[in-house]
């Protein structure tokens, strides 16, 4: 496939259209909250939830029925032009570029409330050719429309061929900003044989050695431990390397089952110790786990904080509680320093609470 010479790569697309970002902010995003514009009472929150969550998403595709795709639309367009979101950030996911409605969602969207989307999530991404497809449109809608800065792009990763196609994806654009699994829809492209929106499954699993019996031979009828895996594992490990790679950032996506709040936390964290930034909120009650999990613990910044202290230059080795620290574990110090940092300025319990680690001489 032919890619664009490094002079043009960040080039508007569109003449008249905003200047593309050499950098993608890093800002925070621990939770990507969806809601549908076309329920009214769901829509009526939305207002007071602004500076409670990082990310509102008003939700235009998968989970709004058919009939209600144009009021889901339209709702969106008021909610945007009626509220003031503050250090909160607008998204929303569009329509499938297969689907009917896809072209009608862009070309409504970026004129009426362009200047107040920060992004755009593009499902079912199967190629760096989607990116392009979208990347032309909205450059010709910027334009057209006078909007003053990108409306960046995030793909989720939801096909076979998305995953194969992953580094091009995240290379595609300089409006690439993220990505997000859909492990719904990529189960089922995939035909894998869970049925659940995300998280473990109880078969998927490794199981202790039997126990040798007083003959020497394995117990094969004696009790033994199982562990269950993480079907997501190897997807997110390379989402999280794409990601890196080209300088945007790797969310985890939805955990349908909303009452099971302790395995939410779960996969959340795996995807936070993997290198995800943060994940979405299907139900209010997944913010505040969210908010949580994607937030470094005061344990880990009272360590990173001793290890910066510690290290000086950054320059050598130190033992501090029998441990060796030398200028790859200060480097990963700082990747939690640096977050907290990000945090603290719009979060101001958080603040708080990092302010009131007592840190350590150096
Ligand atoms: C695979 C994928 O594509 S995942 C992404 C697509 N899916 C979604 O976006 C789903 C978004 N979430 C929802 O639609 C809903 O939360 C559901 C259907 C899962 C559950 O809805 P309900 O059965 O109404 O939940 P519940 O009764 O616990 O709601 C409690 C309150 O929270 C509100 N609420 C529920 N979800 C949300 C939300 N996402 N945002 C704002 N408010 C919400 C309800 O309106 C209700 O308000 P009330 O107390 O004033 O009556
Ligand atoms: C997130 C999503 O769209 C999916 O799991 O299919
Ligand atoms: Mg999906």
């Amino acid at each position: 496939m032919s890619h664009k010479s490094a002079k043009d790569f960040f080039r508007p697309l569109a003449v008249g259209a905003p200047q593309p970002l050499r950098e993608i902010p890093a800002r925070p995003s621990r939770a990507i909250h969806f809601f549908d514009p076309s329920n009214e009472k769901m829509a009526a929150k939305i207002p007071a939830m602004v500076g409670t969550v990082d990310v509102l998403l008003g939700n235009l595709e998968d989970a709004i029925k058919a009939d209600n795709k144009v009021a889901a639309r339209e709702g969106l367009v008021k909610i945007a032009q009626e509220t003031d979101f503050g250090p909160t950030q607008l998204w929303t996911r569009i329509n499938a570029l297969d689907s009917p409605w896809v072209l009608d969602d862009l070309t409504t969207l970026v004129p009426a409330i362009g200047e107040k989307l920060d992004v755009i999530m593009v499902p079912k991404v199967q190629g760096a050719e989607d990116i392009h497809y979208v990347d032309r449109i909205l450059a010709q809608l910027e334009a057209k429309a006078g909007i003053t800065r990108p409306i960046l792009i995030h793909a989720i990763l939801e096909t076979a061929r998305g995953v194969a196609n992953v580094e091009e994806i995240c290379g595609a654009s300089p409006r690439m900003q993220g990505l997000s699994l859909g492990p719904a829809d990529l189960a089922a492209d995939r035909k894998m044989k869970t049925t659940r929106v995300g998280g473990g499954h109880p078969g998927y699993l490794v199981r202790e050695d039997a126990p040798r019996g007083a003959d020497g031979l394995p117990d094969l009828d004696a009790k033994r431990a199982i562990f269950q895996q993480d079907l997501w594992h190897y997807t997110i490990a390379k989402m999280v390397d794409a990601c890196a790679t080209h300088g945007i950032y790797p969310y985890y996506g939805p955990f349908g089952d909303i009452k099971d709040t302790v395995a939410c936390e779960d996969q959340f964290r795996n995807a936070f110790l993997l290198g995800c930034v943060g994940t979405w909120s299907l139900h209010p009650v997944q913010i505040k786990i969210a908010n949580r999990v994607f937030s470094p613990s005061v344990e880990d910044i009272a360590h990173a904080r001793r290890v910066v202290a510690a290290m000086g230059d950054g320059t050598g080795a130190v033992m501090i509680d029998g441990k060796m620290e030398d200028d790859a574990s200060l480097k990963q110090c700082l990747v939690l320093v640096e977050l907290a940092e990000k945090l603290a300025e719009i979060d101001p319990d958080l603040k708080a609470t990092y302010d009131a680690i007592e840190t350590p001489e150096a």
